[in-house]
């Protein structure tokens, strides 16, 4: 991921980097020139006094430029990386998005991807300090070579502890990056969750200290102990150089001829060196922060397969025949190890007939909807449309047949409608919103929902209205008239799907409601994944 970001801006990244590095350049030059001046002639001083200006000016512009090219750097990469992840999380199969969960994809689109951003950030301070450093120990080099080799040496020793140190740091910040992702899944409890938790104190305090608690601690201790060891090992090699500094003032340089100037030039880098190396060191472990986020994204979005084909407009072809045949879908269980069979299930549905799907809960209704609206391909058998079968080229062209109003459904802000226009799209919104009995409460304007603050019952007609509109061929609708009052179960089950029926739509509905299945054209009954046909009852099996 960080690579594909880096090579995605090498021009740009480039010139950053040229920036840092002249940047440390004129640093180490601009104090070379001062240990020269101090020991240098008043003459030969006064000649050195257009370059230290010129020096200091490239100081300041080199910054400027290197910092501003960072920080839109900085920027693309965390628009990049939103992009990416949400343009992955899109395309996935479906399949694949459940299992990975809504609780990784928000901490991959938020945290980890604002560590990754951070790293060019952190990278110009790493370029120009480390410039900084190698110019210091050739300025070393030219005042006495037996120094620099010591130094050498011990820079050696200083980065071997450091490397060994890190991989251990490495290993806690992976750790915390992983419980992170569980993290995010506790917060959305905490606003998903909001009711249970007010309404018993029990279940709040075990989820506040146990659950939460326990994730935000081991997030905590990890990133801690990580960055703990860093600066320790930053710190041994701070000490590395201080004792190099030691060894060289008042052992190494003893007996060393021309001893001013190289006892200056040595003061001068040492002191000049010290920061750098500090802000060097302290900047290595946030790179290695983004590097572990950036693993953590590559990770999560490696779970994201894109079998299928996209299609690039939402035209669905007329349906002539659907047929289910011999489909079959499983869930594999790990915590019981053990699965949840579906199938294998054969069913024809034709233009304009309206089937009722009923069966007890948990035995594969909304499994078998999903499959038939190719939300999950097929594990074996396969769907045939008009005659031909659907694969992972035709699928997602297949699925622009259908609109559905599933139980957990989603109700947009905007109704998303591309190309329609506005005001036709409003007119024909707002008149469905008045037949669902809604025009006092909402309305659509400009394309969107004026309000979406309605009790359950409400926003589900709502979905109704955006099914609706959709005006596409094979409508599913999943336990949608559960949450109805008694009213709007008849407007639905007696007039809405008469409706739709008579302008030929075919209508897959989901239902609990028996006084209503005589609605049906026909009736199937899912037993534990196993689909059978039933009669359609004449009458309604109670008294209205
Ligand atoms: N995302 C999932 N991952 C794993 N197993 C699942 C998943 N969704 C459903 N299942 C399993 O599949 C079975 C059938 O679930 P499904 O939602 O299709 O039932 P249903 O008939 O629609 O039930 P209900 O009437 O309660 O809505 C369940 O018993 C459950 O064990």
């Amino acid at each position: 991921m960080l690579r594909f970001l880096i090579q995605q801006s090498r021009g740009l990244l480039l010139a950053a980097a040229a920036g840092s590095v002249a940047h440390g350049i004129c640093g180490v030059a601009l104090i070379a020139l001062i240990s020269e001046a101090l020991s240098a002639s008043a003459e030969a001083r006064s000649g050195m006094a257009v370059t230290f200006a010129l020096l200091a000016l490239g100081l300041m512009l080199t910054h400027i430029v290197a910092s501003v090219l960072f920080e839109r750097l900085s920027q693309h990469a965390h628009a990049e990386l939103r992009r990416y992840v949400s343009g992955r999380v899109i395309a996935a199969d479906y399949r694949n998005l459940e299992s990975i969960g809504s609780a990784r994809v928000q901490s991959a689109l938020s945290e980890h991807s604002a560590n990754v951003a951070a790293f060019f950030v952190t990278f110009p301070a790493i370029l120009s300090n480390a410039v900084v450093v190698l110019g210091c120990l050739v300025y070393m080099l030219l005042l006495s070579w037996k120094i620099f080799l010591f130094a050498v040496a011990l820079i050696g020793l200083g980065s071997f502890g450091y490397h060994l140190a890190n991989l251990r740091a490495i290993r806690h910040l992976d750790r915390g990056a992983e419980e992170q992702d569980r993290l995010f899944g506790h917060f959305r409890s905490l606003t998903d969750g909001a009711k249970e938790l007010r309404l018993h104190f029990g279940k709040r305090k075990v989820f506040r200290e146990q659950v939460l608690g326990a994730s935000i601690e081991t997030v905590r201790s990890e990133r801690a102990l990580g960055m703990s060891i860093f600066v320790i090992s930053a710190s041994w090699a701070n000490f590395l150089i201080y004792a190099f500094i030691g060894l060289v003032l008042f052992v190494l340089l003893g007996d060393a001829s021309n001893q001013t100037r190289i006892m200056t030039g040595f003061a001068l880098v040492f002191v000049y060196m010290v920061t750098p190396l500090e802000v060097l060191l302290l900047n290595i472990p946030r790179a290695n922060l983004a590097k572990a986020s950036a693993t953590r994204i590559d990770e999560i979005t490696a779970g994201m397969s894109d079998s299928e084909q996209a299609v690039s407009s939402a035209q669905a072809q007329p349906l002539q025949q659907l047929v289910l045949d011999h489909v079959e879908h499983r869930y594999y269980h790990e915590q019981s190890d053990d699965f949840f069979a579906l199938g294998p299930v054969s069913f024809t549905f034709k233009p304009g007939e309206v089937v009722f799907l009923v069966g007890g809960n948990g035995s594969g209704k909304t499994t078998l909807a999903k499959l038939l609206v190719g939300l999950y391909p097929p594990e074996r058998g396969q769907i045939v449309l008009n005659n031909q079968g659907v694969d992972d080229a035709s699928r997602d062209q297949y699925r622009q047949l259908f609109s559905t109003v599933f139980s957990d459904f989603h109700l947009f802000d905007r109704l998303l409608h591309g190309g329609e226009a506005g005001a036709d799209l409003d007119a024909r919104g707002n008149r469905l919103i008045e037949r669902l009995h809604l025009q006092h409460k909402v309305q659509v304007r400009n394309g969107a929902f004026t309000t979406q603050a309605l009790s359950q019952g409400q926003r589900k007609r709502l979905a109704l209205v955006v099914a609706c509109l959709e005006n596409r061929p094979f409508l599913v609708f999943d336990e949608w008239a559960a949450d109805q009052d008694p009213v709007f179960k008849n407007v639905f089950y007696l007039e809405v799907l008469a409706e739709l029926k008579a302008q030929g739509k075919t209508i897959l509905v989901i239902s609990h409601d028996d006084r209503y299945f005589h609605v049906a054209d026909r009736l199937i009954r899912m037993e534990n994944g196993q689909l059978s046909e039933d009669t359609v009852p004449q009458r309604p099996a109670q008294a209205a």
